[in-house]
């Protein structure tokens, strides 16, 4: 089995203080820590074994649990019954071969790595020695004063780049690094301090799981009947997981002969093949959620259970199929009782109305009887239960999760359409998935529910059948232009400045440049520009002032209001170096009026800034980088003639400003932002980005030429 490494606690006596080791270690399972490393230096083997017989009581395997360095202690403590999973060990421990013959084949055994020869020495051992490597530290920790140097996250993304072996990142690993971590290449986070010193685990525990799910793509198996159809089981399973952010898997328990109309057959293949299929998945792949649909018999029920208690997935979501919409009972007495062993290992139950009366063995009349049949049926099988109202009669549709003491109800009206078949199976995998993805429990039934509304109201467009339809599970990313394929960034900025390559070579043939590049520019031209130039500057500064106030990571607010600064100075600059005697430049000059094509570049700025659309801003921003840049470099490489090189050159200074690499860098950074913004927008959004980048780069061609012909 492939271990689920993504949140890895390491316990440290003295931190966990008063509270002790057994206290956080139960909380921080509570809250979805996934490995559990007993780690005490001091301790001798004998109490060492002892402690893992304690927590392996307390995990009760909702956790794997390992030691570190302590095989003995380890192999002790099983022979008195304990559940151990493995062991961690350093380079200078034990040997890991000594380990896996001792503790077995499916003993999870992890080894310390930091450097190349470290990690060759581990791809050196027989396949299957090492299940993953300690990678670290991140940062300097105190927690392990003689720790190795330091590898940073980009230390890190290289050693997990190289490295085959699963890698847990470790060694002064906080909450804000979850996201830049899994995105390094991390399968999991080691942390000490974070949880052993955290004023209430579970709760720190559940913050750094949230934080990981959201950062990750949620691998989501749906465990279901299979309906050829596609509307329903295992087909609406994975569309449904498709179309929530997921990567859908699927497990067929039964296969169905069945169209829009109606069953017409049924087949269960041996249960030993379920479990086959069941096995190949968790021995290769980390499931983030499980969704179960038909499971058709008692048998399959008992295999689909056992293997759950042998994985232990993070999220299950159980759809109880056991009542058509026909009211007819699908499960055999046997299977409804083997069912309601399998709901006491389910976060979320999805009942329909008949089902819900199944599982608490009474009828249920009306809205609020269902509410309280949901809390009965939730505090039996301690689940929270989606309580759901599509088969109520009447105008409303109401949904309700109930659980933890707290009824949740989401209103809406009936949706008119005969589409309905597969709603729940696509409810629940929807569900599933959006817990997976770290989303509260209230928060994915209220997105699901929406994305489910949207789906069921598109539905009539497929034109499935004769019977009762499928719904739209695409319908929403269908209207939002998902079927164009989605541009990369560098495609953006390549596509973006060949459209404005007749604009520079107009400007490259504008009399203004020739003459600047050859020297010959008139003063009073020369000097005209400028003065458009400084007062260009003055409001493009407030133009990147307001993209940085718009901006929607500091990363990028900072860039913005650094390139603000930048523009003033350069405004103040172009007074100081040219407001001179020597110059021969006169105040008056440069207090001169706007130009006409000054006015409308700066307009074409204004109206972007202030219409409030950051998108739209930064695009029609970046020609003036861009085209600056550009000129600046190729007047410097000689193109236009060797002259513009020299420092004798009557306008070198202003010629070495734009040649500057410091402004290049700038240049390459806003172009980033600009074209990685056009890349996540919709279709639409990336056509007003574009004509803002071309106005603005017809203007730059209106202010270089305004100087010799306005
Ligand atoms: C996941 C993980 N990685 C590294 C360590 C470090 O173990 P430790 O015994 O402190 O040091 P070495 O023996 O590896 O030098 C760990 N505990 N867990
Ligand atoms: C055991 C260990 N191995 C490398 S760093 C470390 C300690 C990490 O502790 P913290 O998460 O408090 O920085
Ligand atoms: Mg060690």
């Amino acid at each position: 089995m492939i271990a689920d490494l993504s949140l890895y606690l390491v316990t440290d006596p003295e931190l966990c203080g008063e509270r002790g080791v057994v206290e956080t270690v139960r909380q921080a399972v509570d809250g979805g820590v996934r490995v559990v490393q007993l780690r005490d230096k001091k301790a001798t083997d004998a109490e060492t074994a002892a402690q893992l017989i304690e927590l392996s009581r307390v995990i009760d395997g909702r956790a794997l649990l390992v030691v570190n360095d302590r095989l003995d202690a380890a192999l002790a403590a099983r022979a008195a019954g304990a559940r151990v999973d493995g062991v961690h060990l350093g380079q200078g421990d034990v040997s890991v071969l000594r380990a896996r013959a001792e503790l077995g084949a499916g003993a999870l055994i992890g080894l310390t790595a930091n450097s190349r020869a470290h990690l060759d020495a581990a791809l050196a051992l027989p396949e299957g020695s090492v299940d993953y490597l300690g990678v670290g530290v991140i940062r300097p920790t105190k927690t392990k004063p003689d720790h190795p140097p330091a590898l940073g996250v980009d230390g890190f993304r290289a050693f997990a780049a190289a490295s085959p072996l699963p890698c847990v990142a470790i060694g002064g690993v906080g909450i804000d690094d979850t996201e830049v971590l899994r995105d390094a290449g991390a399968a999991g986070l080691a942390v000490v301090s974070a949880l052993c010193t955290a004023p209430d685990p579970a709760v720190a525990a559940a913050a750094f799981v949230r934080q990981w799910r959201a950062a990750g793509v949620p691998r989501v198996l749906s465990i279901a009947g299979s309906d050829p159809s596609g509307g329903a089981g295992v087909q609406a399973d994975l569309k449904s997981i498709a179309a929530s952010g997921g990567f859908g898997m699927a497990v067929i328990t039964a296969l169905t002969a069945q169209n829009t109309q109606g069953v017409r057959a049924v087949h269960v293949p041996p249960t030993g093949f379920l479990r086959e299929q069941l096995d190949a998945i968790s021995d290769d792949i980390v499931i983030d959620a499980v969704k179960i649909g038909m499971l058709a018999n008692a048998e399959v029920i008992r295999t689909v259970i056992d293997w759950l208690d042998s994985v232990r997935p993070p999220i299950v979501v159980v759809d109880p199929v056991m009542v058509a919409t026909s009211g007819d009972r699908l499960l055999d007495a046997e299977a409804e009782h083997a069912l309601g062993e399998l709901l006491t290992r389910a976060d979320v139950i999805t009942p329909n109305l008949g089902e819900l009366a199944v599982l608490v063995g009474r009828d249920v009349h009306g809205w609020d009887d269902a509410l309280a049949a949901g809390s009965v049926l939730s505090a039996a099988v301690g689940a929270r239960v989606l309580v759901k109202g599509g088969h109520l009669v009447g105008a409303d549709a109401p949904d309700a999760l109930v659980g933890d003491g707290a009824i949740v109800e989401f209103e809406g009206a009936r949706i008119a359409t005969g589409n309905t078949h597969g709603t729940g199976c696509s409810l629940s995998s929807a569900l599933a998935t959006r817990l997976a993805r770290g989303e509260a429990p209230a928060d994915a039934v209220a997105e699901a529910r929406a994305w489910l509304r949207e789906s069921l109201r598109e539905s009539e467009a497929l034109a499935v059948g004769q019977g009762h339809g499928p719904i739209s599970h695409f319908a929403g990313l269908w209207a939002r232009g998902g079927l164009e394929t989605r541009p990369t960034a560098e495609d953006i900025a390549a596509e973006w400045w060949a459209s404005i390559a007749d604009i520079r070579s107009e400007i490259d043939e504008l009399p203004f440049i020739r003459a600047l590049a050859d020297g010959t520019l008139d003063r009073d031209a020369f000097v005209f520009y400028l003065a458009q130039d400084a007062l260009y500057l003055r409001e493009y500064a407030r133009v990147l002032a307001e993209a940085s106030r718009l901006a929607p990571t500091s990363a990028e607010q900072a860039f913005w209001a650094n390139s603000a600064h930048g523009s003033i100075v350069g405004e103040l600059e172009l007074h100081a170096s040219w407001l001179t005697p020597e110059a021969g430049v006169s105040a008056a000059t440069f207090a001169a009026e706007h130009a006409p094509a000054t006015l409308a570049y700066l307009d074409h700025l204004r109206a972007t800034a202030f219409g409030g659309d950051y998108a739209e801003l930064i695009a029609a921003i970046l020609p003036c980088f861009w085209l600056y840049d550009d000129l600046g470099r190729r007047l410097h490489a000689g193109e236009f003639g060797e002259y513009a090189r020299d420092p004798r050159h009557p306008y070198a200074s202003w010629l070495a400003t734009y040649a500057d690499p410091a402004f290049e860098q700038a240049t390459v950074q806003a172009i980033a932002y600009v074209s990685q913004t056009a890349a996540t927008v919709t279709p639409e959004r990336r056509t007003i980005m574009r004509r803002a980048f071309e106005t603005a780069a017809a203007h730059e061609r209106e202010f270089f030429a305004a100087p010799l012909c306005g």
